[in-house]
């Protein structure tokens, strides 16, 4: 195991841009709702640079692109309610695991480290796309962005998951791709490790100042 994970116990993860390449179906349902409200759809390049706050943030930022300006809520709420729809009925088509992300849980679980999720996603999209891979029984605990009053980057689901499982933030360790994975295990005390092939709003991840950059997450067992 990496030296960064020596005297760890818990190890947290971020989903989508971490685990899971998941913008070629969060592009399918975000084209699908703007059409299906009356707007042109954008690009997957687009939405790779939108995701990161969470499924209602996604919406605003494709609608305030479409019209070039703040859309009002009811057309907020329209778009939202399509693009939920949408995604929840594929949420797995075109979604990819990244390299190393089987092997790495499987071997951290097997050595003993406790294993939650921390998402930003919507809660109810979490088993579907981990039972697909078949990661869910990996997880003692996931959180979604709409499971507790904050989200990402705020400490709240960090430190009400170590909370939860006795453990002490200085003991957990948060692996994610966002500075909101950064910001969010700095501000809980835990120790951060940042990988740079997911989704940061065009940012390079280094900005944020992780203690670990890992090109992929089979470093961690090294
Ligand atoms: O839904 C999002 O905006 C991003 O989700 P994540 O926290 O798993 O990266
Ligand atoms: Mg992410």
């Amino acid at each position: 195991m990496h030296t960064i994970l020596q005297g760890k116990r818990l190890v947290a993860f971020d989903l989508d841009g971490t685990l899971i390449d998941s913008v070629p179906d969060l592009t399918v349902a975000v084209q699908k709702a703007l059409r299906e409200v009356g707007l042109s759809a954008p690009s997957e390049a687009n939405v790779r640079d939108w995701v990161g706050n969470g499924a209602p943030v996604l919406v605003e930022r494709a609608l305030n692109w479409a019209l070039e300006q703040v859309p009002d809520q009811v057309l907020q709420a329209r778009a939202y309610d399509a693009f939920m729809r949408h995604y929840d009925a594929a949420p797995n088509a075109l979604t990819q695991l990244y390299p190393g992300v089987r092997k790495t849980l499987n071997a951290l679980h097997a050595a003993g480290y406790i294993l939650v999720l921390i998402t930003n996603k919507p809660e109810r999209f979490i088993a579907p796309i981990l039972s697909h891979f078949e990661l869910l029984s990996q997880f003692t605990l996931c959180l979604g962005g709409d499971s507790l009053a904050e989200k990402k980057p705020s400490p709240l689901p960090l430190l009400h998951a170590a909370g939860q499982l006795d453990i002490a933030p200085s003991a957990s360790v948060m692996v994610g791709d966002s500075r909101h994975d950064i910001a969010a295990g700095k501000a809980a005390g835990f120790t951060t490790v940042a990988v740079p092939y997911g989704y940061n709003h065009g940012e390079p991840i280094e900005q944020s100042q992780p203690d670990l950059l890992i090109s992929s997450l089979s470093a961690l067992m090294e």
